[in-house]
């Protein structure tokens, strides 16, 4: 994201502004996490005193009982205080995380469905799921465990230049060295970075593509190809991770080699130092104790690299997202309480070129109207725009006589009930899944809306009623009860404003039926605006529009239509002479 004076905000600052009031638990898992550190130092204290006072042979049986019970005061306390630290800074890593994942998934809500369609469900997988989840090492350890890593080996390296400035550098040769080979590693390879991530989106683009489309590639046998596609994405992404590890391994190999080696590079020092009386030999221990104590916080910056490798790529992806263009929000939403509709003069195209020209129309509250044409001719992108899926190009969209763009968007979805064809089904309870319209609806009112809409008789069928997974049941429903299992959501939602995307034509009577019965619970006194395949269901419609290549062709009442529209005229012979097969078939085959 860009500050307001153009500067890119810092990584760590954009993910930690998810940390919220949790703030404060991370600022105490870093004084835990540098209170452990320093009594990580303690037993290395104790043991150079106890050598100290040896080898000045001043060492009493209380020193030598005290030192040791020090030592392992200092050693059990670093590991409580640590294991305190940890179990603090990982909760605010979850909940950062929770909140990133719960940012996006709210931002997606405020995007019109253009702006969601222009990325895979694999790309929204990868950061939602799987960057989000890989941040939760780098801010459960890196940052309370670097503020220990950097301020405790500070206050050894001063106690040692005390001692004496050329063993303090001595005891940091190896660190720097091995930090360096490591960092150099990671200098600018964040081409190679962006290139694994990229082919791990692929692959995952990929993968939930051919699950998504298994259907299809069993029915078409699409299976070598299918498989192609998705093996060599898996291909791809163990080239290019085998690339990255061959071009660390010598780095990670000479730096993990040289980094606990202080004792190399301190040892011949002090050596050089006492025999010119420099340093005496207790102070030689002094130092070269010390310097073993902070190797493993100095090691640990080469795994904090790596962590804010991971920060840094992945942040300004999650910025990305969250700074998608919103549907524009009215500073002062304007309310009505109107179910009037009305377009005017509306002008759409999904990219460049129009699909809709310049339609106008009006739904006074509590009629029917109808869209029908041919296939292609517009009729669902009309019904989308009146939900504010997306925004007209041109003209405008009215409820109660306010341009839709002026209302609020919670009060418009909660104005309209929008029942497409394709009846998604969430992976949860079917009770669940049909509370979705009224998300604070009692168990009551869910097996009423859903007895209303005709699905209690097809849900009593799954051995668990209501508590069915709809994943296990999904299969099991025909087209027509997962239509009524959307209709029950919206009965439940009871929104003044119903737009129906009617089921195809070619259902079979029984349940045809049954979901005219459901669709008339349903839109009884609500402004219906129905899509309309099977035109006997709309013939009573106050109004139908017919559209042809984006524009309204003709408009009137079924018998006005019949003497005014060639094309209506042509549609409802096709649809008689439907029934007259569908109706002649199930004759033969009762005979
Ligand atoms: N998300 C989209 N992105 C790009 N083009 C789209 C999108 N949805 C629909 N279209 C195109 O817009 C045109 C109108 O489509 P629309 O779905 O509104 O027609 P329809 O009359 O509802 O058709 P059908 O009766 O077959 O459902 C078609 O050419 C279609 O290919």
């Amino acid at each position: 994201m860009q500050k307001e004076n153009g500067k890119r905000e810092s990584p760590y600052k954009g993910i930690l502004k998810f940390a919220d009031e949790k703030k404060p638990q991370l600022s105490f898992a870093v004084v835990l996490s540098v209170l452990s550190s320093a009594f990580g130092i303690v037993p290395y204290i104790a043991v150079a005193i106890l050598l100290q006072k040896a080898l000045a042979n001043s060492l009493t049986t209380t020193w030598a009982i005290l030192l040791p019970v020090i030592a392992l005061c200092g050693y059990l306390l670093k590991h409580i205080l640590y294991a305190k630290s940890t179990l603090c800074s990982h909760k605010v890593a979850y909940e950062i995380i929770k909140n990133i994942r719960t940012s996006i998934m709210k931002k997606m809500s405020k995007v019109s469905m253009g702006t969601i369609q222009s990325k895979s469900s694999g790309e929204f997988k990868q950061l939602v799921i799987d960057d989000a989840e890989r941040l939760e090492g780098p801010l459960a350890h890196a940052i309370p465990e670097m503020t220990a890593s950097i301020l405790v080996p500070i206050f050894v390296i001063l106690y040692l230049l005390v001692i004496d400035w050329r063993m303090a550098l001595a005891a940091l040769v190896s660190a720097i060295l091995g930090n360096l080979i490591y960092y150099s590693m990671m200098f600018g390879r964040s081409e190679v970075m962006k290139e694994y991530m990229m082919s791990n989106v692929n692959m995952n683009s990929t993968i939930v593509e051919y699950v998504n489309g298994m259907e299809v590639i069993k029915a078409f046998n699409q299976t070598a190809s299918s498989m192609g596609r998705f093996q060599s994405a898996v291909i791809k992404v163990r080239d290019i991770t085998t690339k990255w590890y061959k071009h660390c391994w010598p780095f990670m190999s000479i730096s993990q080699a040289i980094l606990p080696s202080s004792i190399a590079f301190v040892l011949p020092v002090g050596m050089a130092l006492i025999s010119g009386g420099a340093v005496s030999l207790a102070e030689l221990i002094v130092c070269i104790l010390l310097s073993m104590a902070i190797v493993g916080s100095l090691q640990n910056f080469t795994e904090f690299w790596e962590s804010f490798a991971v920060i840094s790529e992945v942040q300004p992806r999650i910025q990305t997202l969250l700074d998608m263009e919103e549907l524009p929000e009215p500073a002062q939403p304007k309310h009505t309480d109107s179910a009037d509709v009305q377009m005017k003069d509306v002008h759409f195209g999904y990219g460049d070129s129009e699909i809709i020209h310049g339609i106008s129309f009006s739904a006074k509250a509590g009629t029917v109207t109808a869209f029908v044409g041919p296939s292609g001719s517009g009729k669902s992108t009309l019904a989308k725009l009146l939900a504010r899926f997306w925004d007209v190009n041109a003209g405008a969209v009215f409820v109660g006589g306010v341009d839709i763009r002026e209302m609020s968007l919670t009060d418009l979805t909660e104005k309209i009930s929008y029942v497409s064809q394709d009846n998604f089904l969430f992976h949860m309870s079917l009770r669940d899944n049909i509370r979705i319209g009224k998300p604070d609806a009692t168990d009551k009112e869910v097996e009423w809306a859903a007895a209303q809409a005709g699905c209690d008789e097809f849900i009593a069928r799954f051995p668990k009623g209501y508590d069915t997974n709809a994943g296990d049941a999904g299969a099991r429903l025909s087209g027509g009860e997962r239509q009524r299992l959307a209709i029950a959501r919206a009965i439940l939602k009871n929104a003044p404003i119903v737009i129906l995307d009617e089921a195809t034509a070619f259902t079979d009577p029984e349940n045809e039926d049954k979901l005219q019965r459901s669709i008339d619970k349903l839109t009884k006194g609500k402004t219906l605006i129905v899509i309309a395949h099977r035109l006997s269901t709309i013939m009573y419609a106050d109004q139908i529009l017919v559209l042809e290549d984006g524009q309204i062709s003709a408009q009137g009442t079924h018998e006005q239509l019949l003497s005014r529209s060639e094309t209506y005229l042509d549609m409802w012979k096709a649809h008689i002479s439907a029934m007259d097969w569908s109706m002649n078939q199930e004759v033969s085959e009762s005979c």
